[in-house]
């Protein structure tokens, strides 16, 4: 599961990206710096992991990670092979979720490839370029599907009315996520077809120093122009926090925040962010040998869950002894928590909640 950084030339993409993993990428004050993709694992901040790690004092804590993608910047014309757009938009394709970075902050240092500061063309411009490239997977498939269509074929005639949907949507300017449809028909037609303005997205306004506690005024046009997309908005001084990323120790970079006026790096926030909108959530070990965080999908079943540390847990599932981390949390530790009776013995159709600390059981 991967997040991809998207935006204009020049916006603060691999800024950021810097901010949040320790890959370096190049950043530098000219368009289309980055051309080949940046990967990065990065750390999910999580402070329940720090609570465990005081209760249980193991040999070693190890987070959540979710991956991150620096992509080149697109422009005007991208979906018609504009600045390498057709290989830029083919990375974008591979994500599963999209962080859309919009430039909020004055700097006539710093290069805009359209000239000046405007957050809502800039974002107009990134979304009808996404819009497009969508269109022309959808106009293909709806050639194919409206000859078996034809045929009488039923299957094919309900897919066709999707598809007329998706064409007429996006030819109107609104993306996959946005276009009415019923649950059945994303699940049956759209899901599959991977398009690109169907991914879940983020804004994130990239603002100066000045705006880093409070924002400004560019946010506040685009907190309102999104309103109704269903997307989150944050903000964060991209620049000052790659400055902040470069000190040497955790107090320097503590006294810096401080001095900000920060009481965390707002990169914190947007990687908790990215794994929300990749839809996951965490589930923990705890061991004198490790106390670690994992990864699932939200709605995993126990044995799904088991089987993210090894296939064999989940083919060989018996049950799972589950702890709510705010027992763990109450009672200090396993034993108190199973004393007090709070510890429960699940089987293979428990889903698993947000914070449970769980042992599995199974045979090989
Ligand atoms: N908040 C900010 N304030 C001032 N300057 C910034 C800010 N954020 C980024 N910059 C500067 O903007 C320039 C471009 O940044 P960066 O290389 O990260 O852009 P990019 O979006 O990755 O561009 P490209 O698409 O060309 O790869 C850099 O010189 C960077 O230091
Ligand atoms: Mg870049």
């Amino acid at each position: 599961m991967k997040a991809g950084i998207v935006g204009l030339p020049n916006v603060g993409k691999s800024t950021l990206f810097n901010c949040l993993s320790n890959a370096k990428a190049q950043s530098a004050n000219f368009p289309f710096c980055t051309i080949e993709p940046n990967i990065g694992v990065v750390n999910v901040p999580d402070t329940r992991l720090e609570k465990l790690e005081e209760l249980v004092n193991p040999e070693r804590v190890i987070p959540a990670t979710v991956e991150i993608v620096d992509i080149a910047g697109l422009v005007k014309g991208a979906s018609k092979g504009e600045g390498l757009g057709n290989q830029f938009l083919g990375n974008i394709r591979e994500t599963d979720a999209i962080l859309h970075v919009l430039r909020c902050f004055d700097n006539d240092n710093v290069v805009h490839v359209d000239g000046s500061v405007d957050p809502i063309r800039d974002k107009e411009t990134i979304d009808m370029e996404l819009q497009l490239k969508d269109l022309e997977s959808v106009e293909k498939k709806l050639d194919k599907v409206k000859r078996a269509a034809k045929t009488g074929n039923k299957e094919a005639q309900k897919e066709e009315a999707v598809l007329t949907k998706l064409k007429n949507g996006l030819e109107a300017g609104t993306s996959v996520r946005a276009i009415e449809l019923s649950d059945d028909e994303r699940i049956e037609f759209v899901k599959p077809m991977q398009l690109i303005t169907d991914k879940p997205v983020m804004y994130v306004c990239n603002v100066d120093e000045a705006a880093a506690v409070e924002g400004n005024a560019y946010v506040e046009k685009v907190k309102e122009t999104v309103a109704n997309e269903n997307a989150e908005v944050i903000f964060l001084a991209v620049g000052t926090e790659a400055d902040i990323t470069e000190l040497e120790t955790y107090e320097e970079r503590q006294m810096f925040l401080e001095d900000l006026g920060l009481s965390e790096p707002g990169s914190a926030k947007l990687i908790r962010g990215a794994y929300k909108l990749l839809d996951l959530e965490t589930y923990f070990t705890a061991g004198v040998k490790e106390v670690r965080a994992w990864t699932i999908h939200v709605g995993a079943t126990a044995p799904q869950a088991a089987g993210v540390i090894h296939t064999d847990f989940e083919k060989g599932f018996i049950r799972a002894e589950v702890i709510s981390y705010n027992d763990y949390i109450q009672y200090g530790s396993e034993a108190k928590v199973k004393e007090a009776g709070r510890m429960r013995v699940e089987g293979k159709e428990y889903v698993v909640k947000d914070g449970d600390v769980m042992h599995f059981r199974f045979n090989v």
